[in-house]
């Protein structure tokens, strides 16, 4: 991924970007064609993005929450990639990240907006350690909650997990994302998905499921058009009614079962 036109904002920061004391420079560095996009995206938190890369390029790629040849394409593949996506989240929103991984896009987003209020959901505890000590290190602690277990088990219990904004990456299908992400949106609320290039045929074959999970006509977006190269792909499914378990995607294991 490169960059789209220079926008305002002055001379890009460059490699100093970085702050002092990363353990390999040579891979947490930000690029210098993608400092521009950088700096637009992250704007003064742009240091804050800086140790965030540098965190997953060192400790992530170590736990291994991230393969070792992602290590120089944190930039564009993952914090850029995320970012981009803030322009659909409005002021203020509260947001859940469903399947956050090492922190993406939440930790990001987060990052990028600090008047965001930030619930990273993840199952695995080995990702929701790194994700603990990445918000303690970032001191996002004012606006970002790990909570650990699955989708569907953060919709029930007593204390539900709601959000104005649902956003998932590289998680799961249109269709099982409708049945985890739309019961944890508000009624009106949004899931965001961030997806590749078959986004368009998943919203083909998925329009079904989604209307009877009680989600609207999906929306395709490209998120950062003239900032990143290529845009991000998002696909916009907003919650307009509340259904019942029975209408839930089956998951694989029952799916194959019955077959
Ligand atoms: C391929 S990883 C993607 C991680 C991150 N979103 C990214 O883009 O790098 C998928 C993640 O989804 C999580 N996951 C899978 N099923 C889930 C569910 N039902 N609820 C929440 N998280 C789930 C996995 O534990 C894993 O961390």
């Amino acid at each position: 991924m490169g960059v789209g036109s220079a926008g305002p904002g002055g001379t890009p920061p460059g490699p100093a970007a970085v702050p002092p004391g990363s353990p390999d420079p040579a891979v947490a560095v930000l690029p210098p064609d993608l400092a521009e996009a950088a700096r637009r995206l992250f704007g003064d938190r742009l240091d804050l993005a800086a140790a965030y890369a540098e965190l997953l390029a060192t400790d992530g790629v170590v736990r291994g929450l991230l393969g070792p040849r992602e290590a120089p394409r944190i930039w564009d593949r993952h914090l850029l990639n995320c970012a981009a996506v803030a322009e659909l989240i409005p002021p203020g929103a509260t947001v859940l990240d469903v399947g956050s991984g090492a922190g993406l896009p939440g930790l990001v987003l987060a990052i990028a907006r600090p008047d965001l209020a930030v619930t990273l959901v993840e199952p695995l505890a080995r990702r929701t350690a790194f994700l603990e000590e990445a918000v303690e290190e970032l001191t996002l602690n004012g606006s970002v909650r790990v909570f650990r277990g699955r989708a569907e088990e953060a919709v029930a219990g007593p204390d539900p997990l709601l959000g104005d904004v649902v956003t998932a990456r590289a998680v799961a299908s249109l269709d099982r994302l409708a049945g985890w992400c739309l019961p944890l949106a508000v009624p009106g609320g949004r899931l965001l998905a961030l997806k590749g290039a078959s986004a368009s045929e998943e919203m083909t074959e998925h329009a079904a499921a989604v209307r009877r999970l009680g989600g609207g006509t999906p929306v395709l977006h490209r998120c950062g058009a003239g900032i990143v190269d290529p845009p991000t792909t998002v696909v916009e499914i907003v919650r307009e009614r509340t259904v019942g378990s029975a209408a839930r995607v089956p998951s694989r294991k029952s799916r194959s079962r019955r077959r």
